[in-house]
């Protein structure tokens, strides 16, 4: 039989022991909760030294990013029927046949000897696309410069031997498998932002980053050299801008407005100087991570990033869907010849 101040004694002491394990078990839990959060971002942030490199470019030049402001969409359709728009609203020109002189710029651009970058992904199944791809850019991408591909794949063996024209190299780049289709999509900025850093700086001038199912049709050539350049996507050239598929979630930092937008831009088409380039894909690549942060995938992957980029940093070059067609739709009148076409696919079956 215990005394009743003995009882209070040891109640009290049960109480503060219960208190005492309740605060260690919660800051353990906090600290652990902590360390999961933080362990998450180093283990996505691959190379951050390689973000902070202040890169030493050939015939380098500054530029500024454009404030955000209001204003019309500009209308790729806008003027007579079957006639496109020929310069942006901040005159950057819209490419397209009939608005250059393909001779003239082959002799304005062949003396200075420029080396043309080209990336391209083929990864798991997509790797069959490779050959038709490399054939006809062999027939048509940049014919009477130096090209450089770079094929960046999982299997380098099932890379075919394509025969190269003089001048013309091809770089077979190892690269992780990751297992879902838009974790392969998204990744590519943030892998050729790195190739850039560690090698393309010093051996191309101008890049450029194309879908891998997709095959030329017709020349493409020196009209497409711009400091940053962008195709206009093939389902959206006729389409009021509310319509057009950003992100339109705040959370995300692809989250565009509805009255902000000039063109909708495919995913499959961007290129420019290889300064402008790394700048723009290491930006793509931090917007990318700070949503995987906060655990959000933009509604169309990278393609929502490299639109929300292009409406602060307008491209400085609009190419016209004649660069960016899809062989499922047919050719409209207002588009004299396809260049550069998607191919029709098994979209289920390819990322499976
Ligand atoms: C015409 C166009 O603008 N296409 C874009 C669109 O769909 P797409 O249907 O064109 O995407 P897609 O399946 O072609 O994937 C994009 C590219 O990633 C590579 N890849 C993808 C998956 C895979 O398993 N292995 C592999 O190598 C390959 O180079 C492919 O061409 O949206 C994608 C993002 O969602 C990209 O922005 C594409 O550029
Ligand atoms: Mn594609």
């Amino acid at each position: 039989m215990l005394y009743p101040a003995m009882r209070g004694h040891r109640l009290a002491l049960g109480l503060g022991f219960c208190l005492l394990l309740g605060t260690a078990l919660c800051s353990l839990w906090m600290y652990f909760e902590n360390w999961l959060r933080v362990s998450y971002v180093p283990y996505y942030l691959p190379c951050p030294e390689i973000f902070n490199m202040k890169l030493q470019y050939k015939g380098q030049k500054p530029f500024q990013p454009v404030t955000q402001s209001l204003y019309p969409q500009p209308k790729l359709l806008e003027q007579r029927p079957a006639e496109l728009l020929t310069l942006t609203p901040w005159l950057a020109p819209i490419v397209s046949e009939g608005t250059f002189n393909p001779e003239l710029l082959q002799h304005i651009y062949q003396p200075l000897n420029l080396t043309i970058g080209l990336t391209v992904f083929a990864v798991g199944k997509y790797t069959r696309f490779v050959q038709h791809f490399l054939e006809s850019a062999e027939q048509f991408f940049m014919q009477g410069h130096r090209v450089h591909y770079y094929v960046f794949t999982n299997d380098p063996a099932a890379i075919p031997r394509v025969p190269l024209g003089p001048g013309r190299l091809l770089s077979i780049v190892l690269i992780q498998r990751h297992s879902r289709w838009e974790e392969i999509s998204t990744r590519r900025m943030e892998t050729i932002s790195r190739h850039i850093a560690e090698r393309a700086h010093r051996e191309v001038d101008y890049i450029f980053c194309l879908d891998v199912d997709m095959v030329f049709r017709n020349p493409w050539g020196p009209e497409t050299l711009g400091d940053l350049v962008a195709a206009i996507h093939p389902g959206y050239y006729a389409v009021p801008r509310q319509q057009f598929p950003y992100e339109r979630r705040h959370a995300s930092t692809a989250f565009v407005a509805d009255d902000e937008g000039d063109f909708y831009y495919g995913g499959a088409v961007f290129g420019g100087r290889v300064a402008r380039v790394y700048e723009f894909t290491r930006g793509c690549h931090m917007a990318i991570l700070a949503d995987k942060a906060n655990g959000i995938m933009a509604a169309w992957q990278e393609e929502s990033h490299l639109n929300r980029r292009f409406i602060s940093y307008k491209p400085s070059r609009v190419l016209s869907p004649e660069y960016l067609w899809d062989d499922r739709k047919p050719q409209p009148p207002s588009l004299k010849l396809i260049r550069f076409s998607t191919l029709d696919k098994d979209s289920s079956w390819l990322r499976s």
